[in-house]
């Protein structure tokens, strides 16, 4: 039928649901194929001959590769052929009528097209110049690069940790990726730095591939030391609680560095969030906490000439903040790299799909509800009802820089040490307190105003940590949202709940207030660990209806 006026042809049924042929597409040596498919359709990708590679990632030959929510580029150095099929596509019923999520490209991706202009090759030659920095620190004692990514929002950061961290597992090295971005969960659900020691590759599939807590994978799981920002933004209680977590995070890969001589010689990648290189008060600061607490030598600015231009006054050519600085003479370099033109803006929806979809695949595996057109790995979780009153968890009391419609902070009335402390606060948080060698200020920073000035990257007092133990009756806010359950226990003080690791996280799917219950989604059977927990109580937002 015909719609009068426009000629445009309302889809019939068959046409809506008819699979496309696959489509092949011819890639020149140098170039990548574009492509952003929705969450709810697949589309499989297989290399028919060539040679070829997702963010750094090589895809083999004549193997099927399942995508689904993701806008990603294939890219091929030698040229390659790539044949594209439609998987399955949920439908979704509006009120205007069902609505498919294929769009129209090869394979019912969204948006597709090919691109001769990257910066592949720009990129290429900082893993070179990164290889030659770790040929240096071979059998030297210095330690190998420590690369600090900065740029806006979709400039392109994670991408390239990716690429970086696939080119050097290529040639045997083993980095340390760091994710200093909350938004985005590396190897674990939102609302988490996380440092990963990378020995294999990543996966085509499922980015940086999967942690333990997904089930089998076909590609080797990797295991992250995870801690809970359960903030969406690093600037978020300025800074407060962000800086002493990154401290915390950097001693422990300074340790990991330390023992394992090939993580010592490869180094450390680190990835930020893009609000870090906004220019808003307050980010300067945490990137010189960044720079110094992981003594970075590399400074990598994407998409943004003015960050390039700040950093390049502050930190290019001075000394690192490794105590070993002076032995070596080992400086910074801050180099300035395109942002790729594929780099696309992804809206609220998309991030929101992509931060659930994490959430759902820790949980269920990667076959999860939503994602059930997937037939990778199903995990089976269980739920068990629970007295809140039995459980020990905290909540950060901050108002969030995204949300500044409520909260309880009030900086007088927080704890004075042990105050709120179910056993008299003892502090029996396991891992040692040592000082790291890395807390210096960079030395020959210079352009800071007084207020960013740091001084001591363990001066915050731990008498005002704005975590407060969540007292029985369970809120109905609870539900929905996530619990980290930390290594610390339940007599901890707060400072040692905040600096603990995570062992894993819990989804309360329901409150019941009168009985003074809560139902629990565990990624395991049994019972649940009497250890301090901390509740995701802003971030990563609530995910509606995992359970039933
Ligand atoms: N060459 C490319 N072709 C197609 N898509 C790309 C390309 N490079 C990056 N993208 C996509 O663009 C989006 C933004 O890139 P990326 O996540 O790497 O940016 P980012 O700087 O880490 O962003 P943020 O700070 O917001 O997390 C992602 O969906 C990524 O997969």
């Amino acid at each position: 039928m015909s719609l009068p006026g426009l000629e445009l042809t309302q889809p019939s049924e068959e046409r809506q649901y008819a699979v496309a042929p696959p489509s092949q597409i011819a890639l020149n040596p140098g170039s990548e194929w574009r492509f952003e498919v929705a969450f709810g359709h697949i589309i499989r990708v297989k290399l028919l001959n060539g040679t070829a590679e997702l963010f750094g990632t090589e895809l083999a030959e004549a193997q099927t590769y399942t995508l689904t929510g993701t806008k990603a580029a294939i890219y091929t150095w030698h040229g390659c052929e790539l044949e594209i099929t439609a998987g399955e596509t949920a439908t979704t019923t509006t009120v205007d009528g069902s609505t498919s999520a294929a769009g129209h490209g090869a394979g019912g991706c969204q948006s597709e097209y090919t691109s001769d202009d990257t910066p592949m090759m720009e990129y290429a030659n900082l893993h070179f110049a990164l290889e030659a920095l770790r040929e240096e620190s071979q059998g030297s004692g210095k330690d190998g690069p420590r690369v600090l990514l900065l740029g806006p929002d979709n400039a392109g950061k994670t991408s390239l940790s990716k690429i970086l961290t696939a080119y050097a597992t290529k040639v045997g090295g083993q980095p340390l990726v760091v994710n200093l971005d909350p938004t985005e969960g590396m190897l674990s659900v939102p609302g988490t730095l996380t440092a990963t020691a990378f020995r294999t590759m990543l996966d085509v599939e499922n980015g940086w591939g999967d942690s333990p807590m997904s089930g089998p994978s076909p590609v080797p799981v990797k295991l992250p030391l995870v801690y809970s920002y359960p903030l969406p933004s690093p600037l978020d209680a300025e800074g407060a609680v962000y800086r002493p977590i990154v401290s915390r995070l950097a001693l422990q890969v300074t340790e990991r560095m330390a023992k394992d001589e090939d993580v010592r010689r490869t180094g450390i990648i680190v990835d930020t969030p893009g609000v870090l290189s906004s220019g808003k008060p307050g980010s300067l600061e945490l990137i010189n906490h960044i720079v110094t607490e992981f003594a970075i030598t590399t400074i990598v600015v994407l998409g943004s000439e003015r960050l390039y231009s700040n950093m390049v006054k502050q930190y290019d050519n001075k000394p690192s903040a490794s105590a070993a600085a002076a032995v070596f003479d080992e400086r910074v370099a801050v180099v300035k790299l395109s942002k790729s033109g594929g780099c696309v803006d992804r809206d609220a929806a998309f991030l929101k799909k992509t931060r659930e979809s994490q959430i759902r695949s820790y949980f269920f595996g990667n076959s999860a509800p939503s994602n059930a057109l997937t037939t990778a790995i199903t995990l089976s979780p269980s739920t068990l009802q629970v007295d809140f009153a039995s459980l020990t968890v905290y909540n950060y009391t901050v108002i969030s820089t995204e949300d500044e419609d409520e909260d309880d902070y009030d900086p007088s009335q927080l704890s004075t040490g042990d105050s709120f402390l179910p056993g008299g606060g003892v502090d029996d948080y396991s891992q040692p307190k040592q000082e790291h060698d890395r807390a210096a200020t960079l030395p020959g920073i210079v352009g800071l105003s007084s207020d960013q000035n740091i001084t001591s990257t363990h001066s915050y007092s731990t008498s005002n940590i704005p975590l407060k133990r969540l007292l029985p009756p369970a809120p109905m806010a609870l539900e929905n949202t996530l619990i980290a359950i930390t290594h610390a226990s339940t007599t901890a003080s707060p400072a040692a709940v905040r600096d603990a690791s995570v062992k894993g996280f819990l989804y309360v799917a329901n409150v019941d207030a009168e009985k003074g219950k809560i139902m629990l989604l565990s990624p395991i059977r049994g019972t649940i660990p009497s250890q301090a927990m901390i509740w995701a109580k802003r971030w990563p937002d609530e995910v509606v209806g995992l359970v039933g």
